[in-house]
């Protein structure tokens, strides 16, 4: 289902476990940061509105979304997190620069899932255009933050029985 198919804020509370006890490591790029920003808002609202305390969450600002794999690490290992959530936003420009940055973050992220017993929620945009980025950001298509917040509690959760 494409993301035009539904809304990326819309969620069941019911289906959500409670997260009091959760903390959670947020890693931000700068890079189109009015984007960023948003995504950032929408996932901190998601985590506040399940029950998580601002004291277990850590936020993070980095250069860009490549340097989000570097400060998920630097999270995991030093902040004692349940999931952290790494939020970027990647437009096409006019080079193939897009596609190395875009590939090399998912793969980076995917590794750490892979190499650390913390869950990595992959909150970046990949997006053609800006307009496309403020749709899924708090605009038409609702805020892929949200989404991920969500995903973040969901995985603390599946981490917490499972160990
Ligand atoms: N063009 C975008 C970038 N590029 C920068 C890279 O992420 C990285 O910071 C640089 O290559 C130095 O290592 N980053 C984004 O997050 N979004 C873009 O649209
Ligand atoms: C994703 C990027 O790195 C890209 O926005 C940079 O723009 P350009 O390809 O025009 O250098």
């Amino acid at each position: 289902m494409a993301t035009a198919n539904k809304n990326l804020s819309q969620y069941d509370k019911n289906t959500i476990p409670n997260a009091k006890n959760f903390r959670f490591g947020i890693v931000v790029s700068e890079w189109n940061e009015s984007i960023t920003e948003n995504l950032c808002k929408g996932a901190i609202d998601a985590l506040l509105e399940n029950g998580v305390s601002e004291e277990n969450i850590v936020k993070w600002d980095v250069p860009g979304s490549f340097e989000l794999i570097y400060g998920s690490k630097r999270m995991i290992d030093t902040q004692n997190v349940d999931a952290v959530i790494a939020i970027g936003s990647v437009i096409q420009g006019e080079t193939k620069h897009f596609d190395f940055v875009c590939e090399a973050v998912s793969q980076g992220i995917k590794d750490l899932n892979v190499q650390t017993d913390i869950p990595v929620v992959f909150c970046v945009l990949t997006d053609n255009t800006l307009q496309q980025a403020i749709d899924r950001s708090g605009g038409k298509h609702g805020n892929k933050g949200t989404e991920a917040g969500i995903v973040a509690i969901k995985m603390a959760y599946l981490r917490s029985v499972t160990s």
